[in-house]
């Protein structure tokens, strides 16, 4: 890469210069425009009932006013489509206007005469005449930016491939009109505004990478024919970054046909959504749907409280608890519960009693009935709807008798004067006889009496789906072989009886929650929303096959790109590695794309180097060569040196204005730290929950919170034998490391976490003690 002489610079000042010309015009045609329709408007406003022919005497001229109203309107939204694409216009142009573009890139069509140079930036700019200035970043013809060095170069256009001859590319940093500096690269994205980017502090806010997306980022962002995109990267790899570049992709591709609310990203956590949510905006795009599998599923059962990622994370688990969960995390439990719906067809439904003043008005018994009366043509969802409009029949014909039972007749005698006219339609209602008067009100009560009952019918609240739900547990050891998760038949009965208190309690685990719904859906016959084009989904590892088989249930339509790093599971721990072989099977006979991501953008090479060795199963990992400090390991001797050890960082990274985060194993180890900091006179920002906002400056999260994110610096507290010694810890103290952009201190009470034992010591510093 080599900065240009400053006559070629001048020169692209000179063009820089016409450009910012041009926008400066179309934005003053544009506001003229602007101005000129709102006057319109409200001159066809002021004047609307002068020029519509109001005439109200034969047929023919009632006619000719509706057509004059009919037009007018249409002038008037004709002028208000006008108003809202101008305004679009120019918000891109002013957009545009701040950075016109970020890259030239000359190159030669194979058996075109001419050579040709394009401009490429954030969105597209044309002049009077059609011709592009700049083009869009997502054009076909822009990934060559993007793909590959000098020389042929193929790129895909919807007419298939096509080939060029690059010879130049040139990036440029542009400030306030000017160019601040330009490179010539001949690699796919020089290194140095790579460098440059990646060198910059930490915000709260995520930023969009289009200016440096890498080679093989760019074949994630324009996929568009896999079914499933599947994307194991290391951490820091640019997953999450490419993702959101790629909904824009997919937003400018699909224009016309797709819309940011047919997109939905399931992410980790609600802090993860705040971290993001500027970059599509930021790219001139609407926000896809952002969603926790924790709300897509918890919204859905409103009346039971949904175990929360802390309890999720914290929950004590025995190996008993973690066999259990093994088991309902399965593809095998999934299938058992489709093969279970199949049964219901046959027999065992459960259903409850409906209720009307505390006597049984549709027992049980007398609804299974109906249920099971239909032929075995009809399938879960049509048995239901069957019975359901059985009911509401039966119903409504009860209405009449019901309106000469006794309670009506009390009810109707000691109505209110009040209550008499709310259910009079008007005020002075007459009716023919006092019989008359009474059938009327005696109807008006009894219906509304009714509705609750008519209210449980169309809410399907007469399927017992928690006692359902327990059947179905029960019957799990005939659907499967316990032995397979290393349970008994009598462990079983257990797990089915605590299930059955918590149910009881209205509360649900999170291992629980998918398979209860998922039972719901096929007893209602829901089949999914076919209305949603892509998800995508974000830190896969920590997604269960069962929750996955049951996503791709929900969006039966869907193309599904799925970002993880098996490295850092951090809630399904182990089962992770062969998470992308069950996956396939969900997937089969569809087209399926596996992308490695190896190379780590996020850190400074010493810090990916000594993450890389906390791991056992070395997977590829490439640090990009940025330079920065070893990190350094504190071993303090007492829990006050610890918080020294912390002071002591802390200072030193505000010092060098590094924001700096701790990130605890839990939440009780933040609260107590940041406690024992304000002790000292330190205040640090706890973040307690994923609903909170992240906010500059240091805080202090526990690790279950800080998937997704990355700050400056990262004490990891407190990583000593103590707090960290089982094998499946692994994964997380590599997620908590793998956050640090420019500085990580490992602060351990006591002696060291033996997580850590096979780091060569050449890859970090120490001071064994830290002095008080
Ligand atoms: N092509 C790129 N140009 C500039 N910055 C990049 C590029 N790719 C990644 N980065 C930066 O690297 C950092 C890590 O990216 P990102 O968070 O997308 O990685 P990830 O793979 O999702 O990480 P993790 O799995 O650890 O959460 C971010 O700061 C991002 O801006």
């Amino acid at each position: 890469m080599t900065a240009k002489p400053q006559n070629e610079q001048a020169k692209e000042q000179r063009h820089l210069d016409t450009i910012v010309g041009q926008l400066d015009s179309r934005i003053a045609k544009l506001s003229q425009k602007i101005k000129n329709t709102e006057k319109d408007a409200a001159d066809i406003n002021k004047t609307f009932f002068q020029d519509v022919k109001l005439s109200y005497g034969s047929d023919t001229t009632n006619m000719e006013t509706a057509l004059s109203i009919h037009q007018q309107q249409q002038l008037l939204l004709e002028r208000n489509n006008s108003w809202e694409s101008s305004e679009q216009e120019l918000a891109t142009v002013e957009k545009l206007k701040a950075k016109p573009y970020f890259a030239r890139v000359d190159f030669h069509e194979h058996g075109e005469p001419k050579s040709e140079k394009i401009y490429i930036g954030l969105s597209s700019f044309a002049n009077d005449k059609g011709k592009f200035l700049i083009y869009d970043w997502r054009a076909p013809i822009s990934s060559i930016y993007y793909e590959g060095k000098l020389g042929d170069v193929t790129y895909n256009t919807p007419d298939g491939e096509q080939s060029v001859n690059v010879a130049l590319k040139r990036q440029f940093l542009i400030k306030d009109d000017q160019i601040q500096s330009m490179f010539d690269t001949t690699e796919t994205i020089g290194d140095q505004m790579l460098l440059e980017v990646l060198g910059e502090k930490s915000t709260p806010q995520m930023k969009s990478i289009v200016t440096t997306i890498q080679q093989e980022q760019n074949r994630i962002i324009r996929d568009t024919d896999a079914d499933l995109l599947f994307v194991q990267g290391a951490a820091g790899s640019g997953k999450t970054s490419a993702v959101l570049q790629r909904v824009a992709f997919l937003l400018y591709q699909y224009r016309g046909n797709l819309t940011a609310n047919q997109v939905i990203m399931f992410s980790p956590n609600q802090l993860f959504n705040d971290y993001v949510e500027n970059v599509l905006p930021e790219l001139g795009e609407q926000n896809m749907v952002q969603l926790t599998y924790g709300q897509f599923a918890g919204r859905r059962i409103p009346n039971m409280t949904v175990q929360s990622l802390n309890e999720q994370f914290e929950s004590d688990t025995t190996d008993l608890q973690k066999a259990v969960n093994r088991l309902k995390a399965s593809l095998a439990f999934f299938n058992a519960l489709k093969t279970y719906a199949t049964h219901l067809e046959r027999a065992d439904m459960r259903f409850r009693t409906i209720k009307f003043q505390g006597e049984d008005y549709y027992p049980k018994g007398k609804i299974k009935a109906i249920y099971y009366n239909f032929n075995e043509n009809y399938h879960l969802g049509n048995r239901l709807e069957g019975t359901k409009e059985k009911l509401i029949r039966s119903l409504n014909s009860r209405i009449d008798k019901e309106t000469r039972a006794d309670w009506v007749q009390d009810a109707v005698q000691n109505l209110s004067q009040e209550q008499l006219q709310s259910m009079y339609s008007t005020a002075d209602q007459e009716f023919n006889s006092s019989d008359a008067e009474y059938k009327f009100l005696a109807r008006q009560i009894v219906m509304q009496q009714l509705e609750s009952v008519h209210q449980e019918i169309a809410r399907n609240q007469f399927v017992n789906i928690r006692a359902q739900y327990l059947h179905f547990l029960r019957s799990v050891p005939k659907l499967l072989n316990l032995a397979d998760f290393d349970l008994t038949p009598e462990q079983w009965d257990q797990e089915v009886a605590r299930v059955k208190d918590r149910l009881k309690a209205r509360t649900i685990t999170m291992a629980d929650i998918s398979p209860y719904l998922f039972l719901y859906d096929l007893i209602t016959g829901k089949h999914g929303d076919r209305d949603i084009h892509f998800i995508f989904i974000d830190e896969i590892q920590d997604y269960t096959p069962f929750q996955l088989a049951y996503l791709r249930y929900n969006f039966p339509k869907a193309r599904f790109t799925m970002l993880g790093d098996l490295n850092q599971a951090i809630f399904t721990k182990d089962d992770s590695q062969d998470l992308l072989s069950q996956i396939q099977t969900l997937f089969t006979g569809q087209k399926i794309k596996v992308v490695q991501l190896t190379r780590s953008y996020r850190s400074t090479q010493p810090i990916t180097d000594f993450t890389k060795a906390i791991l056992k199963n070395g997977q590829k990992i490439d640090a990009f060569d940025r330079l920065g400090p070893k990190p350094n390991i504190l071993v303090a001797p007492d829990a006050d040196a610890t918080v020294d050890a912390v002071l002591n960082q802390l200072k030193q990274n505000d010092a060098a204005k590094l924001s700096t985060a701790i990130i605890t194993k839990t939440l009780a180890q933040s609260q107590d730290l940041q406690q024992a900091l304000k002790d000292e006179g330190h205040t640090v920002t706890l973040i307690r929950s994923e609903n909170q906002r992240l906010a500059a400056g240091d805080i202090v999260i526990p690790s279950y919170l800080a998937k997704g994110l990355e700050f400056d610096g990262v004490i990891a507290y407190d990583l000593s034998a103590a707090n960290y010694h089982e094998e499946d810890e692994r994964q997380l103290v590599y997620t908590i490391a793998s956050r640090a952009m420019h500085t990580l201190t490992i602060i351990a009470n006591g002696e060291l976490s033996p997580l850590l034992g096979d780091v060569p010591a050449s890859l970090y510093t120490t001071a064994d003690q830290v002095a008080k």
